[in-house]
């Protein structure tokens, strides 16, 4: 392995990904994604689909998603322009860390992903204008599969790192986290 470092997080699972660019005078070339290369990382699951988004606005936050049952997936999740701070929430039912977050800042002029394994709760917020985000899925989209939490949800009380400017009136609609929620089977 000598295109990507991984390394832990404090959430068993989660996995924090350095790449290691090439430079050369011209700038340089960098892998997102390397299947000889992260099958430690991987194992047996296959990228099934590839997605990018672009959020216009500094301050907006994407999330909490997740796919559950047999539409659980796991997401690489890479900033290709702007700055983002990026969080995943522990959901697995029976977990040492559940509803525990972590957050990372992914820049689109670094070197780090997150990859984020079944049963954890995605979102970010931008820290710029125009931010990019590349999002590689071990599973098709499943409208009917997804859940979402709350991004203020105070059962899990993500700190983010500013006002929330933005947010889409599903997003704003997840509901809220009660003592009935065990989490998700995986
Ligand atoms: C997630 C997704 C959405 N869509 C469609 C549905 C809708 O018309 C449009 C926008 O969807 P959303 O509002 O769900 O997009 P967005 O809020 O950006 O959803 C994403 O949020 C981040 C935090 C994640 O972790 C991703 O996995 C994904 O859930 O794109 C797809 O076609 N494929 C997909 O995989």
């Amino acid at each position: 392995m000598d295109r990507f470092v991984v390394e832990p997080t404090p959430l068993p699972g989660l996995l924090q990904l350095r790449r290691l660019p090439r430079a050369d005078a011209r700038g340089y070339l960098e892998r997102l994604y390397d299947q000889a290369d992260l099958s430690g990382v991987f194992g047996d699951r296959v990228v099934r689909q590839v997605n990018r988004t672009l959020t216009r606005k500094k301050g907006a936050v994407r999330g909490m998603h997740l796919q559950m049952g047999k539409h659980a997936e796991a997401k690489l999740v890479t900033c290709v322009r702007g700055k983002v701070f990026d969080v995943a929430v522990d959901l697995r039912q029976g977990s040492g860390t559940f509803l525990h977050w972590h957050g990372v800042l992914l820049d689109g002029d670094g070197s780090e992903s997150l990859f984020i394994p079944e049963g954890f709760a995605h979102g970010f917020q931008t820290l710029t204008d125009d931010c990019e985000m590349l999002y590689l899925h071990t599973a098709a989209y499943e409208p009917g599969a997804e859940m979402g939490v709350h991004p203020e949800d105070t059962a899990i009380a993500i700190a983010w790192p500013g006002e929330i400017t933005d947010m889409s009136v599903r997003d704003g609609s997840h509901p809220r986290i009660d003592a009935s929620f065990k989490g998700v089977l995986t």
